[in-house]
């Protein structure tokens, strides 16, 4: 489905790096068929030209009527300006996705004003090693192929869950945030590991390989979390000691009320957006 088909980025920040690198290294899409903008940055395009080989673009209008595939991947807050940039260029026979957090599929199809297919995605940045976990959802004017095509997008750089648009707020807590919590994990485990000794260029191929460990161990044996750690746990042994001190902290209530903040914080942003969309338009 994916074969020859061009891909215009609008926005060439974080995100969109990440799945430039993934979609290429999955070897599927092609740089020339990679097309990008920008708002104004111009030397991030030529590092992505210079780096991916991608092509950048100044007249987005023109690129957008002759792409296949359309990704937002501005800010927020930046999406009007890029959908009044786009205006008249998009038809109903592309595909839209958003990555944009928080904003729902209803805006952007208003914004296109011509029942454009859109699909909300919530990646991470884990595409560029094509281990993503990433929720879509279809708008209304997103056909059951158009959402495929999505899903094969998606496929190509990691795992993908298809739901319920109104849980996108939610993936984007959970797994669109995730990385990071991961990453903040990782630091504080290396930190630790230097207060206990040993030196930081040896704790994180230690801390590295015990999470990828973990990570192999649960999706190998399809075991519980619970029960894995359970094995770890020898009655009055280290890891209870370990345990006994992230429950005094408040570990999973810790986890689950960043997780909600991290939610509700995506449902506030496509609010302020809702909003602002509706006084423009009385
Ligand atoms: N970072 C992440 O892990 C994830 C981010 N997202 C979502 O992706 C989106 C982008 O995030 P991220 O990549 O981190 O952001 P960045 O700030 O890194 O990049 C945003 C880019 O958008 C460009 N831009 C702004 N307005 C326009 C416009 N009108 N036309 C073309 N380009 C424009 C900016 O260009 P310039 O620099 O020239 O102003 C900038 O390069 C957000 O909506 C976020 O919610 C989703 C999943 C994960
Ligand atoms: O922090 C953010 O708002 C974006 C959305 C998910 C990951 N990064």
């Amino acid at each position: 489905m994916l074969d020859g088909k061009t891909f215009f980025f609008i926005g060439a920040g974080n995100i969109c790096e990440s799945m430039i690198k993934g979609l290429l290294s999955a070897g599927i899409v092609r740089p020339g068929e990679v097309r990008v903008a920008n708002r104004s940055n111009q030397d991030r395009l030529t590092f992505l030209r210079n780096y991916y080989g991608i092509v950048p673009v100044q007249d987005k209008k023109a690129v957008a009527s002759q792409s296949d595939v359309i990704i937002f991947a501005m800010k927020p807050q930046d999406v009007f300006t890029a959908l009044s940039e786009l205006t008249g260029s998009i038809g109903k026979n592309q595909l839209i996705i958003s990555v944009l957090a928080g904003v729902p599929t209803a805006l952007i199809e208003e914004g296109l004003s011509c029942e454009a297919a859109v699909v909300r995605a919530m990646p991470n940045t884990s595409c560029a090693v094509l281990e993503s976990a990433t929720g879509i959802s279809g708008g209304r004017y997103a056909t059951p192929d158009k959402l495929a095509m999505a899903e094969e997008i998606f496929r190509l750089m990691g795992e993908v869950v298809v739901l319920e648009e109104n849980l996108l707020d939610a993936v984007t807590g959970l797994s669109g945030s995730g990385p990071a919590y991961i990453y903040y994990l990782v630091e504080a485990m290396e930190k630790a590991g230097e207060a206990a000794g040993i030196p930081r260029e040896l704790a994180r191929p230690l801390v590295l390989k015990t999470l990828l460990g973990a990570t192999k161990m649960l999706l190998e044996t399809g075991e519980q979390p619970e029960v894995l750690r359970q094995q770890v746990t020898s009655p009055n042994g280290t890891t209870m000691a370990g345990i006994n001190e992230l429950n005094k902290g408040n570990f999973q209530p810790v986890i689950r009320k960043a997780i909600l903040r991290a939610t509700q914080r995506s449902k506030e942003l496509g609010k302020v957006i809702v909003e602002r969309q509706v006084v423009t338009s009385n």
